[in-house]
């Protein structure tokens, strides 16, 4: 059966032009070419704390130290997070001390809760650290900053005097993050010449003198923008693998349903399949969209900080913040509700499933806990709220809370199921809705006395309030990217498809929030749900061509359930043969453990 096409007929359905949708899922032609042609030479390119030194360093400090970085000449790890704090930065313990006698820093953990933990590179590989550490001037303290370390030797790889390295240990799984080194780091007074602070935001002179930037603080934040606005794409790339898995196996997969001898029922045409199934579809393309907006964001972003303009940082960091929660969450659930849509087989290594998650968790939780940077877009809605009564007009993603008052009055309109597929009436149900939740934490926020008490109090609500939020600009970025000019036969249709999904998903995943807030009625909300159910019949037989658009290879994949050809049985099978413990048919410890038990005597003969 080699070479056959089990999936052939299922290509065959497509209504659109798979061709033009693998250039629109790359992001462009040229992008697909890129992609197509590195995803066959199978690259792998270890980055690791370069951005932070371009973001960090003066451009004296770049010239000595990026070269050496590139070229792999050293070996960096961002070492930030300690044993005692990770989410709050400010909390650090890690000193920094500068002698004026000598011009240096001394870098020191002084607890054991200061010990640096977690850091990737930094167990067994990395030769520096771009260490964070709390920046100490006579006795004053000025805050956390970056400071370049040099950990082991460059001649034989040992560590340095005043330095104690390991590895943290085992993780998650026994999937690949275990090949990741994340390591803790002790400091004993280790001495760093004073140039070995990266200055470009603040300085300390010969003379021990902190000079503050006169730019935001909040920059020495920025390598977390840069990578959370990558994780974000990532989190489109993990989500539509596991979702190209599925859909595959779901097509391969038959179970019941046969009448006269005829084939079994394909699973994915059960409507509960589809229903689980299909949303996650569309939350690829939604995610890997706005991942592309973001992107495009975090590139204004940088050339307006080259000219000192620092407005739209706020934004940037709720947007990154935001985004990069919502949307590994969805990919980590996404990846396991795929694997149970595999059945039995979805748990089995071969299936490639177990893997990916084992790998992708982590990703909730590093670059910022999800829950933790939801509580920071809570904080930029509240202040945009705030700012609304001094007349401040909020713009880019906040735009719609400007015009509050009249979303508060906002019911929506719709009559029949079609209207639903109506993309300004989706966004003025999301903007109601995010706005309304919004609005009623800011009122409830003003009846405390303390307003940090009131966050606190209130953060469960914050949090949804932010997730709505988020969503009303995933939704929205979809639907932008469908009034660009998509060329191809069907193309823009599927999309269309695709974005209704997404945004009535959401809705009907919490209609409590848009009934409770009174946006929709009962009503409405069923005729959304009706609407769903007829787009899942439309989206069925584009399903196998539109995660073939993911131009993802076998090899990529690594999975049997996912295969291209569809062959899966006999994969499946030959796959089993590779296990080491089918290379015996006697197991090991079988004549020592089991063989005694088995020729114990029997009682009167019987067992
Ligand atoms: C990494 C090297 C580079 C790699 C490059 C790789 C390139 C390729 C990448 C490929 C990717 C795919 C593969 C993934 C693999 C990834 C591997 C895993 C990597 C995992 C790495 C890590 O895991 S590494 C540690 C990250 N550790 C956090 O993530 C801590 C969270 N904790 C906070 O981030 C803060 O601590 C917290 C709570 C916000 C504030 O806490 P806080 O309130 O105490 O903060 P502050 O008082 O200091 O500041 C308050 C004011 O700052 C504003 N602000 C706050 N943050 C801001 C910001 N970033 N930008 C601007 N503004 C910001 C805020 O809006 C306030 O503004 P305002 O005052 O105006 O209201
Ligand atoms: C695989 C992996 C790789 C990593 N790589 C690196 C690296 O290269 N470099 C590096 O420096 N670090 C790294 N980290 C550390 C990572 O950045 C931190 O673990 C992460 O920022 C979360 O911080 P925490 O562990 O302190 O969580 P905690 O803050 O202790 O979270 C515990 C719980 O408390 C809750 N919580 C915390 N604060 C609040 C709050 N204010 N309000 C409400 N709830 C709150 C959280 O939601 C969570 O449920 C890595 C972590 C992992 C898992």
């Amino acid at each position: 059966m080699e070479g056959v096409d089990h999936l052939a007929h299922e290509r065959n359905k497509a209504q659109f032009d798979v061709a033009v949708m693998k250039a629109v899922w790359a992001g462009s032609r040229d992008a697909y070419e890129l992609f197509h042609r590195f995803s066959r030479l199978v690259a792998n390119d270890p980055e690791m704390f370069i951005p932070a030194i371009k973001a960090q360093a003066t451009e004296e400090q770049q010239k000595q130290w990026l070269p050496l970085a590139n070229k792999m000449k050293i070996i960096g790890s961002y070492t930030q997070t300690e044993l005692g704090h990770g989410s709050n930065v400010r909390g650090l313990e890690t000193t920094a001390t500068f002698d004026p006698k000598t011009d240096e820093f001394v870098l020191n953990s002084p607890t054991l809760t200061a010990t640096k933990w977690w850091p990737g590179g930094l167990g067994k590989i990395a030769t520096h650290a771009l260490a964070h550490a709390r920046l100490i001037i006579d006795d004053k303290d000025y805050g956390v900053h970056g400071f370049l370390v040099q950990l082991r030797s460059l001649d034989d790889h040992l560590t340095l005097p005043g330095i104690t390295i390991g590895d943290i240990g085992m993780k998650y799984g026994s999937g690949a993050y275990n090949t990741m080194d994340n390591g803790s780091l002790i400091f004993d007074h280790v001495r760093i010449p004073r140039n070995q602070m990266l200055m470009r935001l603040s300085q300390v002179t010969r003379e021990g003198k902190y000079v503050p930037s006169n730019v935001p603080r909040q920059l020495s934040y920025g390598t977390m923008v840069y990578v959370r606005q990558k994780i974000v794409f990532d989190a489109s790339i993990a989500l539509s693998r596991a979702v190209c898995i599925s859909t595959r196996y779901s097509a391969v997969r038959r179970q019941f349903g046969s009448h006269n001898g005829s084939p079994e029922t394909q699973v994915i045409d059960y409507k509960t399949q589809q229903a689980r199934l299909f949303p996650l579809l569309a939350s690829a393309y939604a995610i890997r969209f706005v991942s592309e907006w973001l992107n495009s964001f975090y590139k204004d972003l940088l050339q307006r900080l080259e000219a000192k303009d620092f407005s739209t940082l706020p934004e940037a960091h709720a947007c990154t913040a935001g985004l990069k929660s919502i949307t590994t969450s969805v990919a980590a659930d996404g990846i396991e509700e795929c694997r149970k849509l595999c059945g039995g087989h979805g748990y089995l290594t071969s299936s490639g499933l177990p893997e990916l998650s084992a790998v992708y968790i982590p990703a909730c939780t590093y670059e910022g806990d999800n829950v933790v940077m939801l509580l920071q877009v809570a904080r930029y809605l509240m202040k945009t709220i705030s700012q609304l009564k001094s007349g401040n007009k909020p713009v880019g993603t906040t735009a719609y809370l400007g015009r509050a008052e009249q979303l508060m009055q906002y019911h929506s309109d719709v009559l029949r199921a079609e209207d639903w597929l109506k993309p300004n009436v989706v966004v003025e149900a999301f903007e109601a809705r995010a706005a309304r939740m919004s609005m009623a934490c800011a009122q409830n926020l003003s009846k405390f006395n303390n307003p940090e008490d009131g966050f606190q109090e209130l953060s469960a609500d914050l949090v949804e309030a932010a997730t709505a939020h988020c969503q009303l600009i995933i939704v929205s970025k979809f639907i932008e990217k469908l009034q660009q000019d998509i060329p191809g036969k069907g193309v823009k249709e599927q999309l269309g498809v695709l974005r209704s999904i997404y945004a009535l998903f959401l809705l009907h995943k919490h209609i409590g929030d848009f009934l409770s807030t009174d946006c929709i009625t009962p009503k409405q909300g069923y005729l959304a749900n009706e609407q769903l159910r007829s787009l899942y019949s439309q989206v069925r037989p584009n399903a196998i061509a539109l995660v073939d658009a993911f131009n993802y290879t076998d090899h990529f994949l690594s999975s049997v359930l996912g295969r291209y050809d569809g062959n899966v049985y006999p994969k499946l099978y030959e796959e089993a043969w590779k296990d080491p413990l089918n290379d015996t048919s006697i197991p090991d410890g079988f004549h020592e453990y089991v063989q005694p038990m088995l020729k114990q005597p029997l009682h009167h003969g019987r067992l």
